[in-house]
């Protein structure tokens, strides 16, 4: 299986690992030249990548594939010869059956509405096969026991051979073969690791390929873990991200649950956008009981690494990195969001030159022991306390333009890019430590209407700190600013879309449905096949993560079904004490931890001044205006289909079944966003049908209008309708 795929796997066990010196350098072939020359390295080299050699002829491991493959092949062959047998004797006798009744000439003339005419003739000629059937069942015997007189038995066996090969012939399986299908198969459930064809089977099944395609088979099923795993590659121009995207239509031709399947593409040297590794679990991978983070086990922690968040389903290490990035933790409650919140932040604690800030808003005891640790820290949801978040927020914009400011002017030994390094970081002279903080239901915060007034400009808190937290998720993370939000309502309304969009890496657990899912995970990630609200809820702390795109995780994998580390209440007051005593030891501990509140020292003006300047380029581009329902739900369901053509029609059944939508009271709502239904014939299993649907033309031109602002709400402005 693909290892590229494991996330920063193994980055350290430890927290006390050295980290290795990243060098750089140009690779030079200088080989090349000696390899031309040699004929024996050619022919090694056409051997090797010849499509005409077999792979099992290439190398060692292949070639035990094979091996293994063929010693199966002969253990099996007596039983599917026995088989091929029995399936011989059913189609034999039902081409008898349909002989001796005239079958085909039966049904010629029901068809030419002729069978009275012809029911004389038709008798006649059964009759006539019955004395010939009844002439063959005599003689067949006869013929035996002279033979068995004149030749002795084994003449009787020669013959039972030869029967038994046609036999065997008649009813090998053969794709298309009419009538050797039993309705039920039985259990398909890992039949698959046996026999490929029922992988390719289910494969067909789930239409991930043609009728008349099959499967390569690039690793045959191996069992890794608790599982089984296979390799394939698809016919020529499938792409395993739509066997991602369908999952759940797979899992069912498995005959398995969908949290059982991990489907993944398999990229870099080994991998192209056709080849898929499968994974799938004796079990449900998530009924064990969840793992104590190893953080217990570490005295202290390096921020810059990246820090273990959790397990996928195949029980492979999840390390998920913060420096650089900003994460956004969504879902409803008691999926597990402040645990998994809590997880990034002790890593955090473990490092003593981590600066911490930590805001909960849900006001109870879940964040209480970072309290010593944190520079700053406040429990509650009053107006004073969403008013000291922001005055923090307004510290920390005002931080980052220093820090930016100082930057400059160091040296380019010290800082060759305008990005914080490890070195400077725990410079206590530059003090610029990693500065990370934590808001624990956000939306608190962001829903607050209490008014404020930025240079004479009236806002809310909440649309204001929404400013803040936009403009430092967009700069902070260059500066060693980390932002880390969790809430219980992944809403539009509650997350500004150009907040979302500037934070790097996402957790979404549990949510209600896949909207909310994509308003964390970002747009159209469920039609790509991650939507959190397909997570059981029994599967607390199980979330889907995408990780910033920097990362390894992000450059390899989309996004992956993590369940993250526990971490009761004793183990992260243990963590907290373990951070307490290590800045105790640096001589970092600042500002609440050492009991003294200070009041931030504000510049409204300068922050204002930022942030005014920051708004114009945050703005978001025209085509990004967000969309009224139903038209974005439309838009996200569609998703690539809508963008490169790929259907001309969608039929309005299917829209209202996969938005879930009442029917009427949609098509009134797509009228008046200018999109109107029509008529098309449609292929179906029997034939055509015109069904009413809309075409995706109209549906690009409303969104297009209503982007340009020809239609607003619902209102037609101009006279071309
Ligand atoms: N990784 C995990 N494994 C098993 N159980 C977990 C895990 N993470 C959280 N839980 C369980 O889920 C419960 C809810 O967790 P948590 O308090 O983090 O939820 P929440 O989403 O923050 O809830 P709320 O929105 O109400 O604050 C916890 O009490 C814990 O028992």
């Amino acid at each position: 299986m693909n290892e590229h795929n494991e996330v920063a796997v193994n980055a350290g066990e430890h927290g006390s690992l050295p980290v290795r010196a990243v060098l750089d350098g140009e690779f030079v072939n200088d080989t090349a030249a000696s390899i031309r020359g040699s004929w024996k390295a050619r022919l090694r080299a056409w051997w090797l990548h010849s499509p005409r050699v077999p792979t099992a002829l290439k190398d060692r491991s292949h070639a035990k594939d094979a091996a293994k493959v063929g010693v199966v092949a002969v253990l099996r062959s007596p039983l599917r010869f026995l088989g091929a047998v029995v399936r011989g004797v059913v189609v034999a006798v039902r081409l008898w059956r349909s002989w001796v009744k005239v079958a085909d000439y039966r049904d010629a003339a029901e068809q030419s509405e002729k069978l009275a005419d012809k029911f004389t003739e038709i008798r006649e000629l059964t009759l006539f096969r019955w004395k010939v059937t009844a002439a063959v069942v005599v003689a067949v015997p006869f013929l035996g026991a002279v033979a068995l007189l004149v030749y002795g038995p084994t003449v009787l066996w020669a013959a039972a051979g030869f029967v038994s090969v046609g036999l065997a012939i008649l009813g090998r399986r053969k794709d298309g073969s009419p009538g050797r299908k039993a309705v039920l198969a039985g259990p398909r459930t890992l039949t698959w690791t046996m026999d490929p064809q029922v992988l390719v089977d289910a494969f067909r099944d789930a239409k991930l390929i043609g009728k008349d395609e099959t499967l390569r088979l690039v690793e045959r099923a191996k069992r890794i873990g608790e599982g089984w795993a296979v390799t394939v590659d698809l016919p020529a121009t499938r792409k395993a991200t739509d066997v991602i995207k369908n999952r759940e239509a797979l899992a069912s031709a498995l005959a398995v649950d969908e949290v059982q399947l991990i489907v993944e593409r398999v990229r870099g040297a080994g991998g192209h956008a056709g080849r898929v590794a499968m994974w799938v679990a004796d079990e449900d991978p998530y009924a064990a009981p969840p793992l104590r983070t190893p953080l217990l086990g570490v005295s202290h922690w390096d921020a810059w690494r990246p820090v273990p968040f959790g397990r996928d389903a195949r029980d492979r290490r999840i390390d998920l990195p913060l420096i650089w990035t900003s994460l956004l933790v969504g879902a409803i409650p008691r999926q597990g969001k402040t645990f998994a919140t809590r997880l990034a932040a002790a890593a955090l604690i473990l490092d003593a030159w981590v600066r911490l800030y930590v805001a909960d808003f849900k006001a109870g005891k879940d964040w209480s022991a970072a309290e010593q640790v944190a520079h700053r820290f406040l429990a509650g949801d009053d107006t004073e306390h969403i008013l000291a978040l922001k005055d923090w927020l307004e510290e920390l914009v005002s931080e980052v333009q220093g820090r930016y400011a100082r930057m400059r002017e160091l040296d380019d030994v010290v800082c060759p890019e305008s990005k914080i390094t490890p070195g400077i970081s725990r410079d206590r002279s530059l003090n610029m430590p990693v500065t990370a903080i934590f808001i624990d239901e956000v939306q608190v915060p962001l829903e607050d209407r209490t008014p404020v007034v930025v240079q004479g400009k009236k806002l809310t808190a909440g649309e204001y700190i929404g400013e803040l937290l936009t403009w430092l998720a967009k700069k902070g993370p260059a500066a060693g600013i980390i932002l880390v939000l969790a809430t219980q309502r992944p809403d539009s309304k509650t997350i500004p879309s150009g907040l979302r969009a500037v934070l790097g890496s996402r957790f979404a657990l549990r949510v209600m449905d896949w909207r909310d899912s994509n308003i964390v995970l970002g747009e159209q990630m469920n039609t790509r096949g991650y939507d959190s609200s397909r997570l059981l809820p029994s599967h607390k702390g199980v979330g889907i993560l995408r990780p910033d795109g920097d990362t390894q995780a992000g450059a390899d994998v989309l996004a992956m079904t993590v369940r993250t580390y526990y971490m009761p209440n004793e183990d992260w007051q243990t963590i907290c004490q373990r951070g307490r005593v290590l800045r105790d030891a640096a001589g970092t501990l600042s500002g609440h931890a050492t009991g003294q509140d200070s009041v931030p020292v504000l510049d409204h003006a300068a922050v204002a001044k930022v942030l005014g300047a920051a708004s114009v380029t945050v703005a978001e581009p025209a085509n990004m205006v967000e969309l009224p329902e139903p038209l974005a739900s439309v838009v996200d369901y569609l998703a690539d289909d809508l963008e490169s053509d790929v259907r001309a029609f969608v039929p309005t059944a299917e829209l209202v079944e996969a938005l879930e939508v009442e029917p009427t009271g949609f098509g009134r709502q797509m009228g008046e966003l200018g999109c109107r239904p029509t008529r098309e014939r449609i292929p179906t299993q029997n034939g055509t049908r015109q069904v009413r649907g809309y075409l995706t033309a109209d549906i690009r031109a409303a969104i297009d209008a209503y982007r340009d602002g020809t239609i607003l709400d619902g209102e037609v402005i101009g006279d071309d309708q």
